[in-house]
């Protein structure tokens, strides 16, 4: 095949753009990202051949090299993985598949656009840019690549301005090579930072991926004076040149080492080498265990959730290891869904080297090891609840969403996550704006005389301190939890009480007060339901379709209307979540409740007594509903017939 020109992709294009013209720190980081792709294509170099041997094409050594050359000022790294082929060359380098990086771009132009508060270190670290980074600090990058077991190699060139060549080739080695021309800011002696220096790269190399497991080599050029018999440099003679290849990183895996030996800073390198993290973990649990099953694990919380810990693309799932040789990276099976955020890894005697992922999913061994794990990073989660406050609050604020989806989804699995979940909750609520509680806490304020939970839900704090619903609650100083996430309801729903309590929302059926003054209340409602039931029901047939039933409301103080849902079936805010989910088959069964003290009550006995079959009173019905949507958040369905009611009534 004829070497080809091809354009990037607009994404790509913008994305070295950025590269190039705003990132500025941390250009060093280039080499780890590209040591870690070829470290990866190893692992699955490795991992094809323990089924196909033959792809190895006799060479088993698996190794990384780096060849600094100063007279072409260019550095080049190798590796004997997997390689690619003509057509993955064009989908993995030419074309930004990844959500993430696409959410990096955008994320950078806001910072930008925002005055550029979140430094460029940060952002690179939380997407991962991964081998556009090349572009940073060369002017010209080349690829090499011969996909194992297969006969052609593929030669790829840009300077990163848009455009690329692409053809066919010759490649003895399976693997890639990627060839770095640097610009001239990196390499000379009088480089700020000169990624030819043997040593500057021996140090980036200790610093960044020491733990890589494959050798990373690179040939040293000593400069000796000979010696004599005795062994002493001979005065005066002429230096000599050797050269002697180096393994520069230790790959000493960390997890063998003793748990007291190893110092924080190393965890936290590690984590930062092995998941191409920036930050340090929020937490890291080091174990060991003998017994039925022997295994180590190394598991990290990281300091933030990625962007995209709920979408589709995001692949949970820790690596396997048996007697430190790298099996499976994400394993899915281990650990449950709900602990999706978890990193590291397990390396465990007991795993066969190659095993299927499906024959894993029915080991005994990962299922036994997988509960050990969750008990142990659950323990971890109630022991900082209770002793770190606000370091459990800061992991609940990056992490809370997914064991609230666990509650939720255990609904279909049945299982007992509820137990295991319910204390590790947190909510904020109508008693002080700044705090979160636990659901133990909450129950602890109730007054004896309060028999359930309250909650509300709304998109903020404020919607839902506005909605009518809250009033009479607040008047009788009683605690609500705000459920501020959509997802809160749902979890809420789930567990369904809490000490014995049940869970009650604002805007669901009777909330069922027990005090005398409600009582009495509750009385007096009856009554005027009894003495208007033909007003109530003739509103309910003017709202056929829209309002399963029309009440005399014992909730309301100041507003005139709210809407609330039936005990039974999905909430009003449900249905939204559903129907954002674009799932509009759950519909709430909605009842628009009526204050009697408003006067506007009295305005509609009025011209119902009048004329019950006016416009007037139709055209009240309808706006009183529409209203107490609005309240709710929903716009109406015709909201010109809307507008144009409300103007009749303002001109009269
Ligand atoms: N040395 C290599 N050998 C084989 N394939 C490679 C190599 N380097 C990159 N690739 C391919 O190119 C893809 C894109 O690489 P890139 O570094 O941009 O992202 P990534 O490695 O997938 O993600 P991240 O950097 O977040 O880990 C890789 O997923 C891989 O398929």
């Amino acid at each position: 095949m004829a070497k080809e020109m091809h354009e990037f992709q607009a994404e790509t294009k913008q994305l070295l753009d950025l590269m190039v013209h705003s990132i500025y720190t941390n250009r060093e980081i280039f080499l780890r990202e590209l040591i870690s792709n070829a470290s990866d294509a190893i692992d699955k170099a490795h991992f094809e051949s323990l089924t196909n041997r033959e792809l190895l094409e006799g060479n088993d050594t698996f190794e990384i090299y780096l060849v600094p050359d100063e007279a072409s000022h260019t550095l080049t790294i190798s590796d004997n993985g997997i390689g690619m082929t003509y057509d993955e060359v064009v989908d993995n380098i030419g074309t930004i598949a990844k959500s993430g990086t696409k959410a990096f771009m955008e994320k950078m132009k806001e910072a930008k656009e925002a005055g550029g508060d979140v430094s460029d270190k940060e952002m690179i670290g939380q997407f991962g840019v991964g081998f556009y980074s090349a572009f940073m600090i060369a002017e010209k990058v080349t690829i090499v690549t011969r996909k194992a077991g297969q006969a052609t190699a593929v030669k790829w060139e840009s300077n990163g301005d848009g455009t690329y060549s692409i053809e066919e080739c010759e490649k003895e080695a399976r693997g890639t090579s990627i060839t770095l021309t640097l610009l001239p800011e990196f390499y000379g002696e009088k480089a700020e930072e000169n990624f030819t220096d043997t040593y500057k790269i021996e140090t980036l190399i200790k610093k960044y991926s020491d733990y890589v497991r494959y050798p990373i080599k690179m040939n040293f050029v000593i400069e000796e004076t000979p010696k004599d018999e005795e062994g002493k440099p001979i005065e005066g003679a002429e230096k000599t040149k050797r050269d002697e290849m180096r393994t520069l990183n230790s790959m000493q895996p960390l997890w063998t080492r003793n748990k007291n030996d190893i110092k924080p800073e190393e965890y936290n390198d590690f984590f930062k080498e092995l998941f191409h993290e920036w930050e340090a973990p929020m937490d890291v649990l080091h174990t060991k265990a003998e017994g039925t099953v022997e295994y180590t694990s190394l598991l990290f919380i990281p300091a933030h959730a990625p962007f995209n810990l709920y979408h589709n693309d995001y692949e949970p799932g820790v690596q396997l290891y048996s007697r430190h040789v790298f099996i499976m990276d994400k394993c899915k099976d281990l650990l449950p869904d709900y602990l999706r955020f978890v990193k590291g890894l397990v390396d465990s005697p007991d795993f066969s080297l190659n095993i299927s992922r499906e024959l894993l999913q029915q080991s005994r061994e990962l299922k036994l090891i997988g509960k050990n794990l969750e008990k142990n990073i659950l323990k971890t989660l109630e022991r900082t609840l209770k002793n770190d406050r606000p370091k459990y609050e800061k992991f609940w604020e990056e992490y809370g969403k997914s064991l609230k989806i666990g509650i939720y989804n255990s609904m279909y699995s049945g299982n007992d996550t509820v137990t295991k979940l319910k204390d590790l909750l947190l909510f904020v609520s109508s008693k002080e704006a700044s705090t979160v509680s636990s659901l133990k806490e909450y129950v602890e304020r109730m007054p004896e005389s309060q028999k359930k939970i309250y909650y509300a839900t709304g998109k903020d704090r404020e919607t839902i301190e506005h909605l009518p619903q809250m009033e009479l609650l607040r008047e009788k100083g009683i605690e609500v939890l705000f459920l501020l996430d959509p997802v809160d309801e749902f979890a809420i729903e789930t567990i369904r009480e809490y000490d014995g309590k049940q869970f009650h929302s604002i805007s669901r059926g009777d909330l069922e007060l027990d005090d005398v003054e409600s009582q009495e209340v509750k009385k007096e409602t009856e009554d005027i339901s009894k003495k208007n039931e033909d007003l109530i029901k003739d509103i309910k047939e003017a709202l056929t379709n829209k309002v399963s039933d029309v009440k005399v409301s014992n909730r309301l103080k100041s507003s005139a209307v709210c809407l609330v849902a039936d005990e039974q079936g999905p909430s009003i805010a449900m249905e939204q979540a559903f129907a954002d989910a674009k799932n509009p088959m759950f519909k709430a069964k909605r009842i628009l409740e009526i204050n009697p003290h408003h006067d506007l009550f009295s305005r509609l006995q009025t011209i119902h007594g009048t004329d019950k079959e006016s416009v007037e009173f139709k055209d009240y019905c309808d706006l009183l509903y529409t209203q107490a949507l609005l309240i709710e958040g929903i716009l109406p369905e015709d909201p010109i017939g809307f507008a144009n009611k409300i103007a009749k009534l303002m001109a009269k």
